[in-house]
């Protein structure tokens, strides 16, 4: 019998690279979808994959190009024989005092997190009815958009943006039997966009390296970061038959945080 297939978009490290992982184990051929100059770290995602007995292939895509998501699918679809999962995960973080947001950093972080989000949900919609799978669509929002921070207004609205995304998909996609929800991490000390966040947060309100991120996480009724196997746990639920009845929900996954 032929594997399932998992497409995963931003799996060339991080989060993404972690959802690879795991849905492997599950079972699924992972189609890993980035941009193009990640194709090296991709290839180490590859390498994962096919330990775990999977086929994999590394897909090149801007998510911000509605054309290029399209192809991205159509390619995954044809190499690996299917299609069943969509995990729209690639995503950017800007931060910055709201009367000093950059208009370029404004519309960069809509076009990746959320047009991204759109199209990503577009294709794989349509080729789920192409293919007449009951498919399963999994976005990454944030706890940043179930609560806004201060000067995280862009990214705070991007991600809340998926929420709402997540549930006006899922009415409209019901009646296929395709599922579309969200995963809402908290602080996951470990990919590297952190750095970037404390890097500038300490330029704006110059507490020392590694504060802004301290304070965050002094947060957590659980008392940790968030890993990412943690999400990729709360994925690879949502992917699987024991989800098949939920649609439309975005699942925080941050030791407690929001409490
Ligand atoms: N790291 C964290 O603390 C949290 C992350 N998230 C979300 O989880 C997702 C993954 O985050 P991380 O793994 O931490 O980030 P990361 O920065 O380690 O990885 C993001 C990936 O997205 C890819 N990407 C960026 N722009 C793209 C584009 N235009 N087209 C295709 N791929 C693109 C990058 O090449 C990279 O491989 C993001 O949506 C992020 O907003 C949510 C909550 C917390
Ligand atoms: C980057 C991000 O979404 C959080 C909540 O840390």
């Amino acid at each position: 019998m032929m594997a399932k297939v998992a497409m995963i978009t931003g799996a060339a490290q991080g989060i993404g690279a972690e959802i690879a992982d795991h849905l492997s184990k599950d079972g699924y051929d992972i189609a890993i979808a980035d941009l193009q100059p990640q194709a090296q770290k991709a290839d180490e995602v590859i390498t994962t994959v096919e330990k775990n007995g999977q086929k994999a292939v590394f897909v090149p895509v801007d998510v911000t190009d509605q054309a290029s998501v399209s192809k991205a699918v159509a390619v995954a679809a044809e190499k690996l024989g299917g299609f069943d999962v969509m995990v729209n995960n690639a995503g950017i973080a800007k931060v910055d005092k709201f009367e000093d947001i950059d208009p370029k950093d404004l519309e960069l972080s809509f076009r990746v997190n959320v047009f991204g989000v759109v199209y990503g949900t577009q294709a794989a919609a349509k080729k789920f009815k192409e293919l007449g799978v009951h498919g399963k669509i999994i976005n990454a929002s944030s706890i940043a958009g179930m609560r806004a921070f201060p000067v995280w207004a862009t990214y705070s609205a991007t991600k809340a943006a998926v929420i709402s995304l997540t549930q006006a998909a899922a009415n409209e996609l019901a009646p296929a039997h395709i599922t579309v929800n969200a995963y809402a991490p908290g602080v996951v000390g470990t990919t590297g966009m952190w750095d970037e966040i404390d890097q500038k947060m300490s330029e704006i309100n110059g507490k020392p390296l590694g504060q802004n991120k301290q304070d965050f996480v002094n947060t957590i009724p659980l008392g940790r970061t968030v890993e990412p196997n943690d999400i990729a746990n709360m994925v690879s639920f949502l992917a699987s038959p024991a989800a098949d009845f939920i649609t439309g929900q975005a699942y925080a996954v941050d030791g407690g945080g929001l409490l």
